[in-house]
């Protein structure tokens, strides 16, 4: 088993880092060293939970956010939470993830901006990171995570599920944890980064460090922010989120107004677009942007292990894998590559127009994937701590 220094130094716990959300919790950790050797001091890890963890502590599930998704999976927007939760409806009483029965944690990514240390935190010098913080990878994002389950009292989650970025975590754990892993939910998403997957990160990453608000990283002194590049960054990676097929049936060449596009006017699709980019910008910080992207191009489930059959034929746990039909960016083939490894279950598949974030989108159907993987992995039930 992988031995993470971290989990061997004492975790505390921190004061709330929203007051007005019981379910949001911090602890810190002294030092948490990457997985190419740099440390990471007084990390800070933000995460949310729901429901009650058994006396067994056996029925414990993790749910993994994308890149710019976080740990409210659910619940309304509020004080220190810009945005509503991405996943509605997916937990709570009743629910696919039922919190009649279930304990339900989701952990903000390191590297990220919901509270767990990255770029834009203080440093021990009382600058921020910036430049400074360390390139993070996804199996960081799951060593971190493994520290929240050390906590929490967790020693084998009952299902680790999330999509894209969420997905490469939930394959991740597999890799780095298998006894700790009792199954995992793959949703469009991929064992490796993808050649693909990286040039169309890359012409993100170049669109933010051209920007001279970005100032190598270290602009959050600076009273500059490289809002232009996060934008054209968001464009560029909204359009691979979506189908050629929804772009061209939604807004066909339709203009934005009735100055049409032939005397200079712009298209509906192009307005839709830098909505999108206002959207993020005003939400999420751009040095958490390129390190998670970095830590994305950096996938790898089998770094260091072996062939995808080796690390995924000798798990012994459920492995479930869901690609949308329409993903452009995370094609079936990929999810496919996993299946075969596996060798024990189907593919899985959502279907849906909407390309890439159709697994933001189906809510019907991934609730319905969800329900199906909960109740094939559900403990024999017990008491609750
Ligand atoms: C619900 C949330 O926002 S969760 C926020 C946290 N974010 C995450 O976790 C990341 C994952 N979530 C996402 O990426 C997105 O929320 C998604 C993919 C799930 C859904 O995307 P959405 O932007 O809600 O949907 P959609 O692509 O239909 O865009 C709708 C928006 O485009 C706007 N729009 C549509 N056509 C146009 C146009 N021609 N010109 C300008 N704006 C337009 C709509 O007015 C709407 O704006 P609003 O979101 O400000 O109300
Ligand atoms: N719309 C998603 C796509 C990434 O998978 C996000 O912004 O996180």
């Amino acid at each position: 088993m992988t031995v993470v220094q971290s989990r061997i130094t004492q975790q505390r716990t921190l004061p709330t880092p929203d007051g007005a959300n019981p379910r949001a919790h911090a602890i810190g950790v002294p030092a948490f060293v990457t997985e190419s050797g740099e440390h990471i001091p007084d990390l800070v890890i933000t995460y949310q939970t729901w429901g009650r963890l058994s006396a067994a502590a056996d029925n414990a599930i993790l749910v993994e956010h994308a890149l710019t998704g976080d740990a409210h999976v659910v619940g309304p927007a509020g004080p220190g939470q810009p945005t509503p939760g991405w996943w509605p409806g997916i937990i709570g009483p009743g629910a696919p993830l039922d919190t009649d029965t279930g304990f339900v944690v989701a952990v903000n990514a390191v590297g990220g901006c919901r509270g767990t240390t990255g770029p834009h935190s203080v440093a021990p010098d009382g600058r921020a990171w910036g430049s400074r913080f360390p390139r993070t990878t996804i199996r960081d994002q799951v060593n971190v995570e493994a520290i929240v389950a050390d906590h929490l009292g967790i020693d084998r989650w009952q299902l680790v599920l999330g999509g894209s970025m969420g997905g490469m975590r939930a394959i991740e754990w597999v890799g780095s944890y298998p006894e700790r892993t009792g199954a995992a939910l793959v949703i469009a998403s991929t064992p490796w980064a993808t050649a693909d997957q990286v040039a169309w990160g890359h012409t993100q990453l170049v669109a933010i460090e051209s920007d001279p608000g970005w100032h190598g990283g270290d602009y959050y002194d600076s009273g500059d922010t490289p809002e232009a590049g996060l934008g054209l960054a968001r464009r560029i990676a909204h359009t691979t989120y979506r189908s050629a097929a929804e772009l061209n049936d939604r807004f066909g060449l339709a203009p934005q107004t009735a100055h049409r596009p032939v005397d200079g006017g712009q298209f509906a699709v192009q307005s839709y677009l830098d909505h999108q980019a206002a959207k993020l910008v005003r939400r999420f910080d751009a040095g958490s942007y390129v390190n998670l992207t970095r830590a994305m191009a950096t996938h790898d489930v089998t770094r260091d292990r072996g062939d995808l059959a080796d690390v995924l034929g000798r798990y012994d746990g459920l492995l479930r894998v869901v690609a949308v039909d329409s993903d452009r960016l995370f094609p079936p083939a990929l999810s496919e590559t996993m299946v075969a490894a596996y060798g024990r279950e189907p593919l899985l598949t959502i279907a849906s127009e909407h390309g890439h974030d159709g697994f933001l989108i189906e809510h019907d159907q991934i609730a319905a994937i969800t329900a199906d993987v909960v109740a094939d992995t559900r403990p024999l039930g017990g008491t609750f701590r």
